[in-house]
């Protein structure tokens, strides 16, 4: 069986700079789940044409958008890159011009063209599932997360901050503690370990 090699991270990006070239039906889509996750996100937008759905989101949400085409000028202190524009060869040359400059780059609908792919995202609290069908399916991220979004329970969150509480108030080396939390939590699994 193939198996999904990507590594998942959570990124800080109320920390990042992230670009967004292109202001169309993907690139609304692309903004709406990285807000709807990270309502701080730090983010601009390059394109000729936005979308007024777009222009409404960017303003409630401080993300710039700047009435242009694209230009290397506008990867100047990005961490990160989505190109979703509809013209082929511009999303190839943010692709190359971001690798040349060690950023992270996806172009959308490009596969290949991408060190990172977005995920489905079930958020509960402080609890964060993130889905990757590595490339091969969105539609699949996309019913595995509205999947998760059901069993998950309401209250995991409760768990997640009961624990941190219990978790201060444990004496000893790093090792008694991880014991006591093991543990503590052993009924949340079948396995016996
Ligand atoms: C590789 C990836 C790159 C990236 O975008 O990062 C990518 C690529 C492509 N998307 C395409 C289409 C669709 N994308 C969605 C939906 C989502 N797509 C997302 C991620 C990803 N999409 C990355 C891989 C994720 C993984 O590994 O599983 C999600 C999870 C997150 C997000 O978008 O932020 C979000 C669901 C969020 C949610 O609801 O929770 C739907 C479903 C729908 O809208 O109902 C459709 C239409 C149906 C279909 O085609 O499946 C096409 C074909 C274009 C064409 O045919 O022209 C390509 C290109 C290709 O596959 O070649
Ligand atoms: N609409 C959809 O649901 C999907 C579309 N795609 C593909 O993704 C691409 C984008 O699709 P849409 O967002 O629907 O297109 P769209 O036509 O709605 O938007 C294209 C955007 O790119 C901008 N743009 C054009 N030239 C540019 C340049 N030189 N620099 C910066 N921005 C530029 C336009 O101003 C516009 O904002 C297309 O190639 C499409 O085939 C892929 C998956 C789904």
């Amino acid at each position: 069986m193939e198996r999904n090699e990507l590594y998942p991270v959570f990124l800080k990006v109320s920390n990042l700079n992230v670009l967004i070239v292109g202001g169309g039906n993907v690139g609304l889509e692309k903004l709406t789940f990285l807000l709807k996750s990270s309502p701080k996100a730090q983010v601009q937008m390059v394109a000729p044409e936005f979308l007024p759905d777009t222009l409404e989101l960017a303003e409630k949400h401080n993300v710039e958008t700047t009435k242009d085409v694209y230009v290397k000028k506008y990867l100047e202190g990005k961490h990160m890159v989505i190109a979703c524009t509809d013209k082929p060869e511009v999303n190839e040359q943010v692709y190359h011009d971001c690798r040349r400059q060690s950023k992270l780059v996806n172009v959308a609908d490009n596969p290949p063209f991408c060190d990172f792919y977005m995920g489905g995202i079930v958020t509960k609290g402080n609890v964060k599932v993130a889905i990757s069908t590595n490339g091969k399916s969105p539609t699949t991220a996309k019913r595995l997360r509205q999947f998760f979004e059901d069993v998950l329970p309401e209250n995991i969150d409760d768990l997640v901050n009961n624990l941190n509480e219990y978790r201060k108030t444990l004496k000893g080396d790093f090792e008694q503690k991880v014991e006591a939390l093991n543990e503590f939590t052993k009924g949340l699994v079948n396995k016996k370990d």
